[in-house]
């Protein structure tokens, strides 16, 4: 289990102090994939770094499994680090290696013999779909293929935990989706912990069983991915949720300015339901119910989370305003979250 305890981060600037992370209390259980979701300079990076010991905290406790990693240092530092692998955002391969010794490095560090890291590599090599790129060079395979050179080589070590920051960032939509199935795959088959940093919603509701919302250094929302979908309490933890709504693929890829723009009139309101409210009529009942309301269907999506799907549909309502509230106070009632995106 990994455990942030109470933990801050603060940096001295020429400007005075900077807080980067703030009184934040995570925990992570063995074998989950745990997103960690935030805007730009929100405390991710440095959240990571201190888990990987390479940064202390200035307060608090970093435990895995019980140890508390600010308090190691020489060889034991190293040796918990082994037990973590890291992927980026630009993969960090050496570019004069082949995909085999890219993948073997971190074995040739930690000086296993030869014939035991090329097996090993070879087995990562095929568990991550490269067979016959061994002896690729990096620039002769695509961002995907990088990826997954970076996913092996990150597995080398036989560790608990994978970091991966912000690895799908770089991607296209189709490749993202791909790395983000072998990042299932793996975290399956190995019982891999897999901390998610992303500025992506997608990746995290494709993936992740909880997540972590940061703003400010601080967590300001977190829970089972499916609840904060369902219900995001915090503004910057709506903003994340409705870009994930609002630029799905198909049909529906406006923007929710998009949206406003050309829906004006009344009120917009985005449903938000999951498995079964789906097979329910919840809509034909409103406007069978209202009469008196003029209720269009604007747009729809479908997501997959780990724990099933949830679905947004965007209505709107025109007509007198109490009438309006009726109704949504009665899609409360049938448990449908609902979120008013704009009111004229
Ligand atoms: N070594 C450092 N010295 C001073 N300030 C730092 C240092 N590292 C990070 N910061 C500051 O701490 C804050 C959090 O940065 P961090 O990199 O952790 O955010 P992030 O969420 O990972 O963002 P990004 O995705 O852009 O890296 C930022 O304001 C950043 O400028």
């Amino acid at each position: 289990m990994i455990r942030f305890k109470d933990v801050s981060k603060q940096y001295s600037t020429k400007d005075g102090g900077l807080t980067a992370v703030n009184d934040v209390n995570i925990e992570i259980n063995d074998g989950e994939i745990f997103g960690i979701v935030g805007y730009s300079g929100a405390g991710k990076s440095t959240l990571v770094r201190m888990l990987d010991g390479l940064e202390a905290p200035s307060t608090g406790e970093i435990d895995i499994d019980g140890t508390d990693v600010a308090k190691l240092s020489g060889s034991a530092l190293r040796k918990q680090r082994q037990k973590i692998g890291m992927i980026f955002q630009h993969f960090n391969l050496l570019w004069s290696r082949t995909v085999i010794d890219n993948v073997a490095l971190p074995l040739e560090i930690a000086k296993v013999p030869k014939n035991k890291r090329l097996q090993r590599a070879e087995s990562l090599i095929k568990l991550v779909g490269l067979e016959g790129r061994e002896h690729s060079y990096p620039s002769e395979l695509s961002g995907g293929q990088k990826q997954r050179v970076g996913i092996a080589r990150a597995l080398a070590n036989e560790p608990t935990i994978l970091i991966s920051d912000e690895a799908t960032s770089a991607l296209d939509p189709d490749t993202t989706n791909e790395v983000l199935e072998l990042l299932l795959k793996i975290n399956k088959e190995m019982n891999l912990t897999i901390l998610l940093i992303t500025h992506e919603m997608h990746a995290i509701a494709k993936t992740c069983d909880k997540v972590a919302v940061m703003d400010s250094g601080q967590v300001v929302e977190s829970g089972t991915v499916f609840e904060v979908f369902r219900h995001p309490q915090q503004q910057v933890t709506k903003n994340f949720v409705s870009e994930e709504f609002t630029t799905q693929k198909g049909d529906t890829t406006m923007t929710l300015e998009e949206l406003v723009k050309k829906y004006p009139e009344g009120q917009l309101v985005r449903l938000i339901f999951h498995g079964p409210q789906a097979e329910l009529p919840i809509v034909s009942d409103v406007i069978k119910r209202y009469p008196d309301l003029t209720i269009s269907i604007i747009s729809g999506a479908i997501h997959q989370t780990q724990e099933g799907a949830l679905g947004s549909l965007d209505l709107q309502f025109i007509g007198d305003e109490s009438k309006i509230n009726d109704a949504l106070g009665y899609l409360k009632t049938m448990r449908v979250g609902t979120e008013v995106i704009h009111h004229e």
